[in-house]
């Protein structure tokens, strides 16, 4: 395959995106219609795109196909035709560490500056490694997945006979290469759950008490409901969210983990609830509210290109008030436990100083859960009790 057959294929898909949807759906999409692309095409163009945005915004006066050319480089560890087109020199360094291959980049276009790759810095939270964080862009993060206690040696197993080689991160957490299709080697999810570690990692804000009555206020399909259950599973819920959608596929995954034990409703919490809740009070709250997502664009780096920064104060906004609308339903000296998955400080630290200005709560903790040294998302957590 020629070098101008795969740019022509990548710089068709480049210009027919435009950001509004999943990267992934769209090229699946995409893939469908252009049925002439072989698989091989279809892979190549895949590299290549998910390459091409990892680089962010940097080299922003570069040409599009050297600025893929160094993406590519910097993203794997095989050849490519446009890294021996475009980076001939580079190609023999192809092994080395991503912070190697920054530095040759750094020497050779000396315009490339690892701190554009993510250019809404100014918003960062002030915990985070920076230069960590730039880096791990060029890295897929991993799968990780939450495994029942009983069933953990049992999955590894299986897992092992089928020439996966999962890491054992925990108790009941392994990570597996990404792009993985467990549900085609396990097809029986009722043992395990597909959940990011930096998100398994926020159960630790939970702390519930046997028969607690708790509430997932954003619970789209569950996840930290579930994490909620393991810890405790005499506790009681409601599950709510804004998509009823969501909401469905909970129920099949609640059921096969045995959660039965909860309550469901279809709430949009910028709005009053007073006539649905009036009489609720809860033990805890579990706030994982809508935010950016800036924390996962390891798996999505098409936003680090398409993101737009005005939505930052949108969502904090949301976040503010989402937080006053539910805090009202919880008893006094119980915890609201608030967690996005952004690393920007809008929706992070200071939405918590903003509840502690204007809603009746105290600050236990606050983390920034980091995940770019463990190839996993970056999340925030706290934990404010009630007044
Ligand atoms: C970060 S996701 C929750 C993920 C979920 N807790 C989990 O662990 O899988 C945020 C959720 O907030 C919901 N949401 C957004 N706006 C809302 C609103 N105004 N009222 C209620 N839920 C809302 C979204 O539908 C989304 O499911």
């Amino acid at each position: 395959m020629r070098v101008e057959h795969q740019i022509r294929a990548f710089e068709q898909i480049f210009d027919k995106y435009d950001g509004t949807t999943p990267l992934h759906r769209f090229l699946f999409a995409y893939f469908k219609q252009n049925k002439q692309m072989g698989s091989s095409d279809r892979r190549w163009a895949t590299r290549y795109i998910y390459s091409f945005f990892r680089l962010g915004k940097a080299m922003p006066k570069a040409d599009q196909i050297l600025r893929l050319a160094i993406g590519d480089f910097l993203c794997n560890q095989t050849p490519s035709l446009i890294i021996a087109s475009k980076l001939p020199e580079l190609q023999e360094q192809l092994g080395r560490s991503v912070k190697d291959k920054i530095a040759l980049i750094i020497e050779n276009h000396p315009d490339f500056k690892p701190a554009d790759v993510f250019c809404f810095h100014e918003n960062l939270s002030n915990s985070l490694e920076k230069e960590d964080f730039y880096e791990s862009f060029f890295t897929q993060p991993d799968l990780f997945v939450r495994v029942q206690r009983s069933r953990f040696e049992q999955l590894v197993a299986t897992l092992k006979q089928t020439e996966i080689n999962p890491e054992i991160i925990g108790e009941q957490t392994l990570a597996l290469p990404n792009g993985t299709k467990l549900e085609k080697i396990i097809p029986d999810q009722k043992y395990y759950q597909v959940q990011d570690l930096s998100s398994q990692k926020t159960s630790a804000f939970f702390l519930p008490q046997p028969w607690d009555y708790w509430w997932d206020c954003c619970a789209a399909s569950g996840g930290k409901s579930l994490l909620l259950y393991d810890l405790e599973p005499s506790v009681q819920l409601l599950v709510s969210d804004i998509r009823e959608n969501s909401l469905n596929n909970l129920d099949e995954r609640f059921q096969e983990a045995g959660l039965k034990k909860y309550q469901k409703k279809v709430l949009d919490l910028l709005q009053n609830n007073e006539q649905d809740l009036h009489h609720y009070e809860f033990d805890g709250i579990i706030l994982d509210a809508p935010c950016s997502g800036s924390g996962t664009w390891g798996r999505t780096p098409e936003m680090l290109y398409y993101f737009d920064e005005h939505k930052i104060s949108y969502f904090s906004k949301l976040q503010k008030t989402i937080a006053e609308n539910v805090v009202r339903y919880l008893k006094e000296g119980k915890p609201l436990v608030y967690i996005t998955c952004s690393v920007f400080k809008q929706e992070n630290e200071e939405v918590v100083e903003w509840m502690l200005q204007n809603l009746p709560v105290k600050l236990e903790k606050m983390e920034l859960i980091k995940g770019y040294h463990s190839k996993s998302d970056t999340m925030f957590a706290a934990r404010l009790i009630k007044q």
